[in-house]
């Protein structure tokens, strides 16, 4: 007999994917109304998640990575962020017409998120353990011993070493990285079938980063997640990301696999990014490669918003919008001569 009780599914979420589709966010737009005026951080952003997929999100600072995870988790600040247009839509329910108390199985349960500070993101005053634990007793109903030999598994499964003596420690106790993984682990403890992970290694030394990388890229396989990374920094995404979309001033300019957008890019911007070796994540500082700073969101110039710091720019360039449109066999780009720059 069909139990009626109970919405939730065999993999004890409340959504189940629709052909392996976990997100579909659509024409999002979010904008900040602010005292100076209305910054259009998000304009017109479409993009999909599968089932065992990762997705890299990479645009300089600013481009509107993080306003995107957050609408996408619901944790902007309304106001002054206000979403004007769009959807997104997890397992076909778009979350931001979904009543609140709905939405609240979702968010955390199915959706998760991990930042790129994990200090501030741990509560200083508990025991890390105590934190993962507690996951488990308010979602899963489990008694304290079990909800803290739960914790240690998912402390070893992150590669804490001594985890079931350091259940006990707290976050300061830790080094940047092993905090990091301790974040990842309350990340996951729910079995989330989506994970965004926002700039998670920015914080960390390479050799750091190189092994959260891989870690993720672990997980993400053995769970079958749909993986979101955001990043500015394409060199530590590109082993572990099948798709990318690189941002410019709250738009999509081109998505791609990521190997073809490594050998041959589509848009400028794009180009001028991987010949950019330096420092994205410093706010201000110029790309070598291609020079200026990105737009004032609340002046964002007419055309192409990236044309003034473009040296393909023509007379079309600054007075029409280009769309995103296929260029070539699975690639897309929002450049009026794509052609030529795949050409390059
Ligand atoms: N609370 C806010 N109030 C006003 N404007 C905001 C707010 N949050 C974000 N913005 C605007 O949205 C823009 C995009 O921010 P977002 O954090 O998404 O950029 P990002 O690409 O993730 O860069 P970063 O790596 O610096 O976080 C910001 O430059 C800012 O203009």
């Amino acid at each position: 007999m069909t139990d009626t009780t109970t919405k939730t599914k065999p993999s004890g979420h409340t959504y189940e994917p629709v052909d392996g589709r976990l997100l579909d966010v659509e024409d999002l737009h979010v904008e900040f109304h602010t005292e100076e005026g209305v910054a259009r951080a998000i304009n017109g952003v479409s993009f999909h998640l599968d089932q065992g997929e990762s997705l890299a999100i990479l645009g300089e600072s600013g481009s509107g990575k993080s306003v995107t995870a957050q609408a996408i988790m619901g944790i902007l600040d309304m106001p002054p962020a206000v979403i004007p247009q769009g959807s997104i839509r997890y397992c076909g329910q778009d979350l931001l017409t979904m009543p609140d108390e709905q939405r609240r199985h979702v968010r955390g349960p199915e959706i998760s998120i991990i930042f790129q500070d994990a200090l501030s993101s741990l509560n200083p005053v508990f025991p890390v353990g105590w934190q993962i634990a507690e996951m488990f007793r308010t979602h899963r109903g489990m008694n304290k011993s079990d909800a803290l030999d739960q914790a240690v598994r998912l402390m070893e499964r992150v590669q804490i070493p001594a985890a079931r003596d350091r259940v006990k420690a707290y976050p300061h106790q830790f080094s940047g990285g092993m905090r990091q993984r301790i974040m990842i682990a309350m990340a996951i403890a729910l079995d989330p079938a989506v994970l965004i992970a926002d700039e998670p290694t920015t914080a960390l030394d390479v050799t750091v980063q190189a092994q959260i990388m891989s870690l993720l890229q672990e997980l993400q396989e053995e769970r079958q997640m749909g993986l979101i990374l955001i990043t500015h920094d394409l060199g530590v995404v590109a082993d572990v990301a099948d798709r990318i979309a690189v941002m410019y001033a709250g738009r999509l300019v081109e998505k791609a696999n990521v190997d073809e957008l490594y050998a041959s890019p589509a848009h400028p911007y794009t180009r001028g990014l991987l010949e950019s070796i330096p420092r994205l994540d410093q706010k201000g500082q110029t790309l070598a490669a291609i020079g200026g700073l990105p737009p004032n969101l609340m002046r964002i110039p007419p055309g192409c918003a990236f044309n003034p710091r473009c040296r393909m720019a023509r007379d079309v360039c600054r007075t029409d919008v280009p769309p995103l449109r296929e260029v070539a066999p699975g690639r897309l780009s929002a450049c009026h001569f794509a052609e030529e720059v795949l050409d390059a």
